[in-house]
């Protein structure tokens, strides 16, 4: 604890104002009873004009509901209510236009004070800027999820939306149909033309996913020249189509590379989630059994493999 009797209440006055992260103290209904610091204003926007009014004031419903909230909450519980949120500029009626454009995330620390002020609970709310750290972490999830060759998913990610779309067909028993693919022959094309015309394959490959499918499906590179399009919400004759036109596009596209010579196929296995699965495992092993089988019946082609009472592979 700091000796305060060794500066004059115009230094400590001065201290506050210079703290580099605002300090804001809120009452209980919401009211911007004063604010020190945020003297940075790199990371914020000059903030005094907001003493005197209330969150309502200058946020709209939703957002001054929420704020208030959070107050309560601090002002019911021992310690520090640590929250996230973003907030821009024009998100906040009566600032000024200086201090940082875009939306900032911010963290709050918010404490009770245990007295009162201006006749009201109140709270000391500390908000600091962490959107570089906001943006970091995102940039880091999109990593963690992305295939660094072809920029779809990879099979972290594949694994996860899979997991959920199972779920949801365990629940609700929304369909969700399962493809997987490779390039046929592929060790073949590096072994002829060389392992970076065998990632232009792949590149190319993933490229007519982006193009060919609906932006509700999810391609996903599983790894090597293996790839799954999770389908949602499509059946069986739905996607039996999509996975074909799939397969016609992909290997048109390969032929016209012009490094690949003449281009190469791919050959796909189809299935669904079913009643009676223990999870998405049991889908996309009904889909390997279909593409092993595609494979055997000749390559460049699309099996299915739906349970016998239905229409088995066809
Ligand atoms: N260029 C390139 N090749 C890769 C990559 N990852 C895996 N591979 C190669 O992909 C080949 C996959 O071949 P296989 O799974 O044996 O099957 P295939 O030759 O496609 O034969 P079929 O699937 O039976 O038609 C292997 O030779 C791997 O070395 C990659 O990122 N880039």
């Amino acid at each position: 604890m700091a000796d305060v009797s060794l500066f004059s209440h115009d230094q400590i006055v001065g201290l506050l104002a210079a703290l580099p992260d605002p300090a804001f103290i809120f009452t209980r209904s919401g009211r911007y009873a004063a604010l020190f610091g945020g003297a940075d204003n790199r990371y914020y926007h000059d903030g005094s004009s907001l003493v005197g009014k209330t969150i309502a004031d200058v946020l709209s419903d939703e957002r001054a509901g929420w704020f208030i909230q959070q107050i309560a909450i601090a002002l019911d519980q021992p310690g520090m209510h640590v929250v996230e949120y973003p907030l821009s500029g024009r998100d906040v009626r009566g600032l000024d236009n200086d201090g940082p454009p875009d939306v900032i995330w911010f963290e709050g620390r918010v404490r009770a004070l245990g007295y009162q002020v201006q006749g009201e609970d109140a709270v000391l709310w500390i908000a600091s800027n962490i959107t570089a750290s906001k943006r970091l972490e995102k940039q880091l999830r999109m990593f963690s999820e992305t295939d660094a060759l072809t920029g779809l998913a990879n099979r972290r990610k594949l694994m996860q939306m899979l997991n959920e779309h199972y779920e949801m067909h365990a629940r609700y028993g929304t369909p969700s149909a399962v493809l997987i693919f490779d390039i046929d022959e592929f060790k073949g094309i590096n072994d002829r033309y060389g392992h970076l015309c065998g990632d232009q394959a792949l590149q190319t490959t993933a490229e007519v996913c982006r193009a060919v499918l609906r932006s509700t499906d999810f391609p996903a590179r599983l790894g090597g020249d293996e790839f799954v399009v999770l389908m949602p919400h499509t059946t069986r004759e739905l996607a039996q189509p999509i996975a074909e036109r799939l397969r016609l596009r992909v290997a048109e596209e390969l032929r016209l590379l012009q490094s690949l010579g003449d281009g190469a196929t791919i050959s796909g296995g189809l299935s669904e989630m079913l009643p009676g699965d223990h999870s998405f495992e049991d889908v996309l092993k009904r889909a390997d059994v279909a593409l092993y089988n595609a494979k055997r019946q000749g390559r460049n082609r699309i099996a299915c493999h739906f349970p016998v009472s239905l229409d088995a592979e066809l």
